[in-house]
C-alpha cells in the first residue's frame, strides 16, 4: 500500500499554492456572503483545501488580491444537472423539494462519471438537494482518480469540529464537496408537486410554458430564471470562479435551471437565448476556464475515446498521468 502511494506520488506532479485572504475585504456592490479565508491547497488536481487550524475547508473569494495567487494557465469545469429524479419520472414540478434519483437517475449519473473520468476535478460544489449531491457522489465513484469525495459540513460549528480529518495523506487522497443552497433548483412556488401535463391542460400550454421558460415571468410564487441567476450566478462569481482562477479543477452538480443561469452567463447568451436551452439530466458539459474566459467544450465523451481530451494539453496530460499510474498499479 505504502509502495503504491509513494508511486503516486512520484507519477503525479502536483503545484503548492497558498492564499491568504483578509476578512476585511468585502464587496459592498452586492449583498453577498463572504468568508475569513486562510486556505492551504497543498495539490493541484487532486488537492483538498484545508485550514490549517482545525482541518476544515474554506471557499476562496473573489477577493483574493490577485498577486497572491499563483498563475495557472487553464482549469476545467464540469456541469452536471442530475440524474433522473423520483419526480421528473412522474413528471411532476419539482423545484426546491428534496426528492431522490431513480434507479435510471443512479444509472446515468454513473455514466456521467464515466464520461468525465479522465478529467481533473479539484473540487466539488453541489446544491444542497439530494438528487444532485447523489449524481456528484455517483459520478466521482467512477472517476479514475480514485478520490474520496467528502461532503463538508459547516452547517454549525460543532459539525465543522465533529468532520475533521487528522491525516495529510487522507486529506490528500479526497476532494471536498461544497453543498450550497444558492445551486439548488429554481424554487416552483405553487406548482411543486404538480403534474405538469394537467397544470398545462389547466392554465394552458402557452401560460405553462413562460413559466419554465421566460426569463422574468415567475411561476405563482415562486422564481423566475432571473431570480433564480441572482442569487446561482452571483454564488458562481464570488466562490467559484476564483477557484477557477487559482487553477482549481472544479465540478459542479445542480439543476436545469440554477444550471441554466451560470450556463447563460458562462456563454453571454441574452434573455431571448436562454429560453431555448434545455439540459438533459446526467450528460455532463465541461468548459475550459483560461485567461479569465470560458470556453465551451461540449459534453465528454466516453473514457476511451479520444474526443474532448485532444482540445487542450492539459487535459491531454491529465490523461497520460492516470494512463501511466494505472500501469504501475497493474505492474
Ligand atoms: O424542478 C423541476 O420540475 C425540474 O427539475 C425542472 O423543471 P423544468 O424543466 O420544468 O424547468
Amino acid at each position: 500500500m505504502a509502495t503504491t502511494a509513494m508511486s503516486h506520488q512520484s507519477i503525479v506532479s502536483f503545484i503548492s499554492l497558498r492564499f491568504k485572504i483578509n476578512s476585511s475585504l468585502i464587496h459592498t456592490s452586492k449583498k453577498r456572503n463572504f468568508c475569513k479565508i486562510e486556505a492551504m491547497t497543498s495539490q493541484t488536481e487532486t488537492s483538498v483545501s484545508y485550514n490549517n487550524n482545525n482541518n476544515t475547508l474554506l471557499s476562496p473569494s473573489k477577493n483574493i488580491p490577485e498577486t497572491s495567487l499563483k498563475k495557472t494557465n487553464e482549469a476545467a469545469l464540469i456541469l452536471i444537472r442530475h440524474g433522473e429524479s423520483l419526480w421528473n419520472e412522474k413528471n411532476l414540478f419539482t423545484g426546491c423539494v428534496d426528492v431522490p434519483l431513480t434507479e435510471k437517475g443512479v444509472e446515468e449519473a454513473i455514466e456521467a462519471g464515466k464520461r468525465i473520468s479522465n478529467i481533473p476535478v479539484d473540487v466539488i460544489f453541489t446544491s444542497s438537494l439530494i438528487r444532485a449531491q447523489m449524481t456528484a457522489m455517483l459520478a466521482m465513484i467512477q472517476h479514475r482518480r480514485k478520490k474520496v469525495p467528502i461532503i463538508l459540513h459547516d452547517e454549525n460549528e460543532q459539525a465543522k469540529t465533529w468532520s475533521q480529518v487528522f491525516s495529510e495523506e487522507t486529506k490528500n487522497q479526497s476532494i471536498p464537496v461544497i453543498p450550497a443552497w444558492q445551486l439548488n433548483e429554481r424554487m416552483y412556488g405553487e406548482l411543486q408537486g404538480l403534474n405538469k401535463q394537467e397544470t398545462a391542460e389547466r392554465y394552458g400550454k402557452q401560460q405553462v410554458h413562460e413559466w419554465r421558460r421566460s426569463y422574468d415571468i415567475p411561476p405563482p410564487k415562486g422564481e423566475s430564471l432571473e431570480m433564480c441567476a441572482e442569487r446561482a450566478v452571483a454564488y458562481f462569481e464570488d466562490n467559484i470562479e476564483p477557484m477557477l482562477a487559482a487553477g482549481k479543477n472544479v465540478m459542479i452538480a445542480a439543476h436545469g435551471n440554477s444550471l441554466r443561469s451560470i450556463i447563460m452567463y458562462l456563454d453571454k447568451l441574452t434573455s431571448q437565448e436562454v429560453i431555448s436551452l434545455e439540459l438533459s439530466t446526467g450528460i455532463p458539459l465541461l468548459y475550459i476556464f483560461k485567461d479569465g474566459k470560458f470556453m465551451k467544450r461540449g459534453s465528454p465523451v466516453g473514457p476511451t475515446e479520444p474526443g474532448v481530451y485532444a482540445y487542450t494539453k492539459g487535459l491531454a496530460q491529465y490523461r497520460q498521468k492516470l494512463e501511466a499510474e494505472s500501469e504501475v498499479i497493474c505492474s
